[in-house]
This record gives structure tokens, sequence and C-alpha cells, in this order.
């Protein structure tokens, strides 16, 4: 049988870095999503066998021997309790890269041996040595801030889990082939792949995996996650700069900051957690005629840019993003950057009355820049499944 499972990236609407270091944030999920799907194959004679990554888009395979496998992992490749997500030591992540470098990455592809590291901790964690293959394909860019990471874990322990027979989906969706899943086993989910982000984050908030399991738009916190009901669409053009860069090191960065400097920071960070609750209240304001959306626009504008501007007070900005934040700028048009930064993406809010032939001549005006254009759908699906 196969799994094929589903979860979205998402965009930060305000709060990230601050929300690492207790401060309320903003996401939403988008309809770019990361797809994964399993097969697990018939364990051969004496424990034979293999597993097998494939990264479709990236056109790389991966595979190992289950013996193999086994001899690295020892205890640790035994299943784990599959109701109490456990974390990887820091000696099985060390086996764990050992076997990742048996593989040995062009150095331009080095960064993708956190992803294949959380790949082989949830599949070994999840389904044992058993042997099989996971075929990963995603629309969302790596590394640019839209949750790639997070939809990856997301997507891959719910296929996981689904095999294992933890979970189990709800039936079919609005009549899409698309099944989705009830509270528990979402929570299930959400665990498995908070384990697969801190792999790949070191010191994830566990925003990202939320608001990939759950969809929809949230309001995350340390330890709450409220579910906000967007009085009217929220309408974002997404820019990738496409500036690569790396969320651990960006998150690791702030903290830094935040120790040389902690009464300042701890400032930073306050004005940020004010500002998520204040854009939270006003995006579930329903507003009925054009002028109740126009101010609303307005504040939810501010806000970004007061964002926008403590986030470069963190240090996470740059060049690439302050050239879309002006070229947006010359269209009235306020923008943010989404996720680490550091490159990556950045938001530009939508006001509702803009003319699409406003809309086309800022895009243009940044693909001039060398930017790529996303127009996406906010608040939309999690996690789901699709039988095979
Ligand atoms: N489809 C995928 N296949 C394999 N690895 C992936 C995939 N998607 C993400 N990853 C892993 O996640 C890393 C990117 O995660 P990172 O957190 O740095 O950026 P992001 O999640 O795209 O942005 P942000 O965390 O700011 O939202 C990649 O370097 C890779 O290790
Ligand atoms: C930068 C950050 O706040 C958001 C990354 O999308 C990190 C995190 O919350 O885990
Ligand atoms: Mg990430």
């Amino acid at each position: 049988m196969e799994v094929r499972a589903r979860a979205p990236g998402k965009i930060i609407l305000a709060g990230e870095h601050a929300v690492v270091h207790g401060s309320a944030a903003v996401a939403a999920a988008i309809d770019l999503y990361t797809h994964s799907s399993l097969q697990l194959h018939p364990a051969g004679e004496g424990g034979a066998g293999e597993v097998v990554v494939d990264l479709r888009d990236l056109d790389l395979s991966f595979s190992w021997p289950c013996s193999r496998l086994r001899e690295a992992l020892g205890e640790s490749c035994r299943k784990a309790e599959l109701q109490a997500p456990r974390p990887c030591s820091s000696e099985e992540l060390a086996s764990i890269a050992k076997l990742v470098e048996l593989h040995e990455l062009p150095e331009a592809k080095i960064w993708l041996s956190a992803g294949l590291s959380a790949c082989l901790f949830l599949y070994t964690s999840i389904l044992g040595c058993r042997p099989g293959k996971v075929v990963v394909t995603s629309d969302l860019p790596m590394g640019a801030g839209l949750g790639s990471s997070a939809a990856f874990s997301v997507s891959l322990s719910g296929a996981l889990l689904t095999a294992a027979g933890a979970i189990c989906a709800e039936g079919a969706n609005c009549g899409t082939e698309w099944e989705s899943f009830g509270k528990d086993d979402l929570e299930l989910v959400n665990l498995w792949a908070f384990q697969g982000e801190k792999i790949i984050h070191g010191k994830p908030s566990g925003i990202d995996n939320a608001v990939s399991t759950y969809g929809s738009m949230i309001k995350f916190k340390k330890g709450g996650l409220t579910n906000l009901k967007s009085g009217n669409p929220v309408k974002m053009l997404i820019t990738d700069t496409r500036v690569g860069r790396n969320t651990k090191a960006l998150v690791a960065g702030v903290s830094e900051r935040a120790s040389r400097h902690p009464d300042t920071m701890a400032s930073v960070f306050n004005a940020v957690n004010s500002i998520s609750e204040e854009l939270s209240s006003i995006v579930e304001l329903a507003a009925n005629d054009e002028i109740a959306i126009t101010s609303k626009e307005e504040k939810l504008a501010e806000l970004m840019e007061m964002n926008q501007g403590l986030l470069k007070c963190m240090g996470v900005s740059h060049s690439s993003i302050e050239t879309v934040l002006r070229a947006t700028l010359k269209y009235n048009l306020v923008s943010k950057l989404t996720g680490a930064g550091g490159g990556g993406c950045v938001l530009t809010l939508i006001p509702n009355i803009l003319s699409n032939l406003v809309l086309e001549k800022v895009t243009a005006e940044l693909e001039l820049h060398g930017f790529r254009c996303f127009k996406v759908q906010v608040g939309g699906q999690g996690f789901q499944l699709c039988r095979g």
C-alpha cells in the first residue's frame, strides 16, 4: 500500500524570532505543499532490504541497507513508543549524521544533511528498521522562509504514523481526494514533526510545524495555539529574493544578540508581542464596507511596518529584503520579511482595492531585480492524506 501525505508551507504575519523567546506570533498556511509518499516493502530474509529516500525535485536518491541502520543505531533503531514522541539524543544524532555522511553530499548541497538526518530519525523511530521507500516532492522553495523544513517534517511524520497504524484519516474532505484527521491524530503528527524540526532548526518555537499541521491562521505563543477566524481574506504577495539562508544560524544569531543585550532585547520582544496581539485581533474583525476594509488594512500595514523595523533591530534583515521594501513602497505598499529573514521571502500586503494592473507592475519590477513572486491563498488546509 502507498500512503501519500501533504503538508502546507506558511507565512508569518508577525512575530518571527520573538516567538522563540516567548512572544506571540501570527502565522497562516499557504497553498504550496510538500508531499511525502511512503511504500513499505516486505522484510527480506534475515532482515534484508533497504530504506530509500528519494528527493524528486533535487533528483537525488539515498538508500541505506536495513542491516547497516540496525548496526549503526542499535537500540534506537527499535520502534519508539509512538504516542510519546522522544527527542533525538546527541549520540543518536551523531550516529545518524555518520549514516548521512556515507552519501558524500556535494558541498553545494550540504544543507540537505539536516533534512536527511531528520528523515532518518523519524523513519527509524516510527517504523523501526523496516524496508521501505519515501518519495518527497515540494512546491516550496527550500530555506526561504516559507516553512519548507516544517512542511517536510509534518508530511513525513504523518505518512509514517499512518503506515504504522498510529493515526487514521477521517474520510474524504469536501469532495476532494484529500482526507483530513481528527484533533488527537493531528496533535501526534505535530509532536513528531516538532522533533524533526529540532534536528533541522536547533531551537524551533514550534509555530511552523503547528501551522503546517493544523492549517488555517493561528496565533501561537509558547505552549498555546489559538485558531483565528479571519473576518476578511488577507491578500499577500510573496517575493522570494532567492538569497539563501539558514534558519538555524539566524535563530542562533538573535539569541546571541539577546544574551549580549538582555534588557534591550527583552523590550524588543515585548514590543513584537504587542504587535502580534494587536494584529491577531484586527485580522478577526469582520469589515463590511470599503471604508472599514481600508481602515483594517491600514492598521495591518502599519503593524507589519513596525514589525519589520524590529526585525531589522534583531539583525535579521538583508539588503535584498530592503530592496523589496523600497520597490513596493513606491506603490504605497507595505512589506516585511517572513520566516527567519537574512534573505529568503518578503510579504507585501495587497489592499482589496489595488488594481490588477498595479499588482502586475509591482510584480514586474520585483522580477526585474531577479526576485520571484508568488500569489498564494492564505489560511487553507493543514496536514492531509490520500490513499494510493
Ligand atoms: N523537501 C525537502 N527535502 C529534504 N530536505 C528538506 C526539504 N525541505 C526542507 N528540507 C530541509 O530543511 C532545510 C531548510 O529549512 P530552514 O528552516 O532553514 O528553511 P525554511 O524552513 O524553508 O524557512 P523558515 O524556517 O524560515 O520558514 C533544508 O536545508 C533541508 O535540510
Ligand atoms: C525564525 C522563527 O521564529 C520562524 C521561522 O519560520 C523560528 C521559529 O519560530 O522556530
Ligand atoms: Mg524552517
